[in-house]
């Protein structure tokens, strides 16, 4: 066996085959050698993606075994599979047991590689504190974490201070108030609502040591340090999916384990003194009125969002708005420039000096010489007035299984923008056309009705003397509506290029009126009327990442790579 500091080899037995084994640098490598001494398939682990050595013949699964025997040594390492239900490839424990020829070459070779694991990934958590919501998505937050999770921070000897909540926000407010010295990271076992707990916590804990005011939206927050890593077990897992390709409690947890980091933004939404923040979506129209909605049929477990998705959707209701939206730079990176962000991303790691040019790396603080008060919220704002069915204002590009390219498939994780997504007064078959298209691949912002900005910050009002607005349409156009219903359902697509035109002549139309709508007091009704679209109703709420605000005017900011997470985004497939 020859070792120095960059290299180790020798032969290993796996089985009855022989082996050429490899340690050099970043990678521990072993291939095949028959009997002839020719070379055949290669494994090539990096170290940085090594779970751990153990002396001895160790099975974790499907439960511990442990057979202490001289010669033997067990690699648990990360193994990609080529098949998942999602859009990264699904992460498992991959194990290859070694037999050395003496005790000695098997003492050096664990040695090596566990020397190699700390110098080539040296920021692996320690400790972590895991809140798990029993209650989230189909209820197998505790299960998922004890019989999935826990063995394998074992296995890579991670403790963990494990807190099952009890109450909503019990977790936000433990990671606000209590000592946290020791832990390298807060996890969630849960679904998007546990995960925006923890991000209030730790946004809001370390503006409070920093001795920053957060409420204040013109100032620069300081960006957290204590990462967050979600276990996917609620009934929307979007910023998993997002951040990781895939919800799969397994892959999550081997991102955990080998310190995975991936710099999120975040946007801070005011309304009057309060402040909420959001990664995944702010909504206003149809996403506020299914989540309204859908929280009135809790009882349906996670069936209540198809349901108030189509309830919704059939009363037909647009809304009033002004929104006024600071653009981001369109030299850097546009909505529709057709770049998935992926591990890696260029525009997101270029983007890191645009968003703190005076960080200090060595303390990853920010230099206090500096102003507390951000620059990126200069520039001019645009201003667009009209009907929308609805607003949406998404960090990420908010992908979920349902939705595999997400709101903005050409979102960024951490450039320091969000994409605003206007979608305007169109008739039913037009906006089915819009929401279809987010579960294919034809581009949902390629309809006349649809603009989509990439912005640095958002403010939302109603236009004056509008509150009140409600808006009739007669009974030729019920008519006219309820045929379309009645043809919507055969095939959207096929119908709405035949009323491209139409949707443009409305929109037209619609501006036109837009000067005098004031003035107008209408009734528009849904095409199928149901409980929800009795009322005639000229203000929706806001969903801020599934919570209701309780504000209709609003304004939005985003802050650059605000918290990190235990991800590194999504894997290109098509990289071997
Ligand atoms: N023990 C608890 N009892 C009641 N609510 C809780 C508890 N723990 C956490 N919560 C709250 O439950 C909400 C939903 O949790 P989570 O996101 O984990 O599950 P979910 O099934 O995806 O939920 P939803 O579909 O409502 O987003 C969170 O906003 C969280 O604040």
């Amino acid at each position: 066996m020859e070792i120095d500091s960059v290299r180790v080899e020798s032969s290993l037995w796996i089985g009855n085959k022989r082996y050429r084994a490899f340690l050099s640098g970043w990678y521990f490598s072993w291939t095949e050698i028959d009997k002839r001494n020719r070379e055949k398939k290669t494994i090539s682990v990096p170290v940085s993606e090594v779970i751990g050595v153990k002396e001895g013949r160790v099975e974790i699964q499907p439960q511990k075994k442990v057979e202490d025997t001289d010669l033997d040594f067990t690699l648990f390492y990360v193994k990609r599979s080529s098949k998942g239900n999602g859009i990264g490839a699904p992460w498992s424990l991959g194990r290859a047991q070694f037999c050395c020829p003496s005790r000695g070459v098997r003492d050096q070779w664990i040695t090596q590689l566990r020397t190699a694991l700390k110098t080539h990934s040296p920021s692996r958590p320690h400790r972590l504190l895991v809140f798990i919501n029993p209650f989230g998505g189909k209820k197998r937050g505790k299960q998922i974490f004890h019989s999935l999770v826990a063995p394998l921070f074992e296995l890579a000897g991670i403790s963990s201070h494990v807190v099952v909540t009890e109450r909503a926000n019990q977790a936000r407010d433990y990671i606000l108030k209590k000592d946290l010295t020791g832990f390298d990271g807060v996890i969630c076992v849960g679904g998007d609502g546990m995960f925006s707990e923890l991000l209030h916590g730790v946004i809001g804990r370390t503006q409070q040591e920093a001795g920053i005011s957060e409420h204040d939206p013109t100032v620069m927050l300081q960006p957290c340090d204590l990462h967050i890593g979600i276990i996917p077990a609620g009934s929307t897992d979007c910023v998993c999916f997002t951040t990781i390709g895939i919800n799969d409690p397994v892959t999550s947890t081997l991102h955990i384990i080998i310190g995975d980091s991936q710099p999120l933004d975040v946007c801070s939404v005011h309304y009057q003194s309060t402040l909420r923040y959001s990664v995944s979506m702010v909504g206003y129209g149809f996403y506020g009125d299914v989540l309204a909605e859908s929280e009135r049929h809790r009882w349906m477990g996670p069936l209540r969002y198809d349901y108030s998705g189509c309830m919704v959707y059939l009363c037909n209701r647009s809304y009033p708005g002004l929104v006024q939206y600071l653009p981001g730079d369109s030299h850097i990176s546009s909505p529709r420039d057709n770049i998935r962000c992926l591990s890696g991303c260029r525009v997101c790691s270029e983007s890191k000096e645009r968003l703190f040019p005076h960080f200090d790396s060595s303390s990853s603080l920010y230099s206090t010489n500096v102003s507390q008060y951000s620059s990126e919220l200069e520039g001019e704002w645009v201003t667009v007035e009209g009907r929308f069915k609805c607003i949406s204002l998404t960090c990420i590009s908010s992908s979920c299984p349902r939705s595999p390219k997400g709101l903005s498939p050409s979102a960024h994780l951490a450039d320091g923008t969000a994409d605003l997504i206007l979608v305007r007064e169109t008739n039913p078959l037009g906006f089915l056309t819009y929401l279809h298209r987010h579960t294919n691949t034809q581009d949902q912002f390629d309809l006349p009705f649809v603009e989509v900005h990439r912005v640095k910050a958002v403010r939302f009002s109603l236009p004056p003397g509008e509150e009140e607005e409600e808006e009739e349409v007669g009974e030729e156009g019920d008519r006219e509506i309820q045929a379309s219903a009645e043809r919507v359902l055969e095939d959207p697509e096929k119908l709405s290029s035949s009323n491209t035109a139409g949707h443009s002549q409305q929109h037209l139309a619609g501006r036109k009126e837009r000067g005098n709508v004031t003035t107008s007091r209408v009734k528009r009704r849904g095409f199928v009327c149901g409980p929800c679209c009795t009322k005639p109703r000229s203000i929706s709420v806001w969903n801020c990442d599934g919570e209701i605000l309780p504000h209709t005017e609003i304004s939005c900011r985003v802050h650059g790579q605000l918290v990190r997470l235990f991800a590194r985004g999504v894997e290109d497939s098509t990289m071997p």
